[in-house]
């Protein structure tokens, strides 16, 4: 089974996330996709993230009727910071009978070659790359492939803002991942 990895602090999960994870699994030969829930990314502030079991509970909520899509606590219980090639290996080592691809925006390969381990993670695993607004590198490889996929300008700092702001996020993110915000009373609802 090829799976699909998709790595975030899902802070909250929203939609521009759910639209591609639909197209990476229903447009490509990706059998799933799994959410890889973060608990902390190296570089991101801590400022109004929430606990990681509420960040996985939203991811949970937001797939469920999905049955190609998964939710990961596996970086909860690694060594911080959680680098994905870690990740990656660990899950090889669990499930060595899948095929690992990793689901990243193309503003990401920017950066790329500072990742831990890139070369590794080119050669044994491939990426899946999404159009992003800020790309400017591409990455000619034979594990790279390019999806096309449309640009949805949804953010998780957007969402906040806007909760915190008292304005609506209907259709921003799924009705019950905005309803287990409410009721938590999640970024000052
Ligand atoms: N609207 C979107 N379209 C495509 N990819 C997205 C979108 N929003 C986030 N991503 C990507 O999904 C991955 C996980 O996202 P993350 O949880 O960091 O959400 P975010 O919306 O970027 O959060 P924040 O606004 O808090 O920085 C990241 O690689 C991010 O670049
Ligand atoms: O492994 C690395 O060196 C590495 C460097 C930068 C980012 N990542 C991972 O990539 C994921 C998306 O990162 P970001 O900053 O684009 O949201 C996040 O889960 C990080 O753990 C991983």
């Amino acid at each position: 089974m090829k799976v699909g990895l998709f790595f975030g602090s899902f802070n909250p999960i929203h939609m521009g996330h759910l639209v591609i994870a639909n197209i990476m699994q229903d447009r490509t030969d990706l059998d799933e996709v799994w959410f890889i829930v973060s608990p902390q990314n190296p570089f991101k502030k801590r400022k109004s993230l929430l606990h990681e079991f509420d960040r996985l509970k939203m991811v949970e909520l937001a797939i469920e009727d999905h049955f190609q899509f998964r939710a990961m606590d596996i970086e909860f219980h690694m060594p911080k910071p959680s680098y994905t090639v870690d990740t990656l290996t660990y899950l090889t080592d669990k499930y060595p009978q899948h095929e690992f691809k990793l689901i990243i925006g193309g503003d990401n390969l920017t950066h790329f070659h500072k990742w831990k381990n890139c070369d590794q993670i080119l050669e044994n695993y491939g990426l899946y790359v999404y159009p992003r607004p800020g790309e400017s590198k591409k990455i000619e490889h034979e594990n790279v492939c390019y999806v096309d996929a449309p640009l949805i300008d949804i953010s998780a700092t957007f969402i906040r803002n806007s909760i915190q702001n008292g304005y609506s996020v209907k259709y921003l993110l799924p009705s019950l991942v905005e309803d287990y915000i409410k009721g938590k009373k999640f970024y000052a609802y």
